[in-house]
């Protein structure tokens, strides 16, 4: 029979050590063992914008029912692949598919990828995500960029640094106010500039919620007074780890659909047409993340050739 102790330590503190150091190397060694390039930029793409896995050349591609110690993709919209290639002759890998939540997994499972993709040589992390507009300027089909966050899941102790911290990852109190890369951010203007996106280009700052039930109005009235111009479901603990371990970080949210602050709308949000509105941005999205990978220096940039 189970002990009280055998209980709680199964229940409570074995999901929080059951990710370590040595786990994360062990399936970037597994990746890197099948690669000829080490990747300087990671993507994350966020629901219905699985294309911009796509346009990476030379791809080479693993399922992440493949890949030891990942967890799978359940999400309509998320197809489940890791795919290695290079972007404007960048070397460059891409989460065709990420990990929400409200999967189930814990926190810190849902984060694993990005300390993998530290340990692979990644740099610069950009993330993308569909969310819904707050701000009432915003329109549907709109890009944000995310200058900052409200993490609720970690106003309730959510956060998936709690638990024992390795130093080898980072440091026991992350500093998050310059999580997201202030040139990263000008880069994405200039680019979107160039390519003619300014009218649809905005910077704002994204909520986090566990979802997955969409919003009430009240909430989403509530969230927009708290200083929030879009709400999502995602993105926002990626960003805490890939920080906790000293990457560059970019984020974008696609707007998808306007959330309903109004009690005599008819709107009602759904999963169907968050991931149309992806289908209808992808291209613009593509050049504009390609265009950015190709322009963002990289420490390591005179060493492409070497791995
Ligand atoms: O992975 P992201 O944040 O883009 O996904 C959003 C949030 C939910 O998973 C889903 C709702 O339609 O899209
Ligand atoms: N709320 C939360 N997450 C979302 C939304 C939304 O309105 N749209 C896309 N992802």
């Amino acid at each position: 029979m189970t002990t009280l102790v055998e209980f709680l330590n199964e229940s409570l503190l074995l999901p929080l050590h059951r990710y370590s150091y040595e786990e994360c190397r062990a399936t970037a060694d597994w990746l890197l063992a099948q690669m000829n390039v080490r990747p300087l930029v990671g993507i994350v793409c966020g629901s219905g914008l699985g294309g911009l896995a796509e346009m990476l050349k030379d791809q080479v591609a693993f399922n992440y029912k493949d890949i030891p110690n990942f967890p799978q993709s359940t999400v309509h919209g998320h197809a489940g692949r890791l795919v290695f290639g290079t972007l404007k002759g960048k070397p460059c890998v891409c989460m065709q598919g990420r990990f929400h939540l409200y999967e189930g997994y814990p926190i810190q499972k849902i984060t694993l990828p990005m300390r993998i993709f530290k340990l692979l040589g990644v740099e610069t992390v950009i993330l993308t995500n569909a969310a819904g507009g707050l701000n009432q300027d915003y329109r549907v089909g709109d890009v944000m960029i995310l200058k900052d966050h409200l993490n609720m899941p970690g106003f309730a102790g959510n956060n998936p640094l709690a638990g024992p911290n390795d130093e080898r990852f980072g440091v026991r109190f992350p500093c998050m106010s310059d999580a997201y890369d202030r040139d990263l951010q000008q880069l994405a203007f200039d680019v979107g500039a160039e390519l003619g996106y300014s009218d649809f280009l905005r910077k704002g700052v994204y909520c986090v919620l566990g979802g997955p039930s969409f919003e009430t109005i009240a909430e989403c009235r509530m969230l927009h007074k708290l200083g929030a111009d879009a709400v999502g479901m995602s993105t926002v603990h990626e960003v805490i780890v890939a920080r906790h371990c000293g990457m560059r970080v970019f984020a974008l949210s696609l707007i998808t659909n306007q959330a309903v602050m109004d009690y005599e709308s008819e709107e009602k949000a759904n999963h169907e047409e968050v991931l149309e509105t992806g289908r209808l941005r992808a291209e613009q999205l593509e050049r504009l993340v390609s265009n950015m990978v190709m322009r963002i220096e990289h420490n390591s940039d005179e060493n492409i050739n070497l791995y």
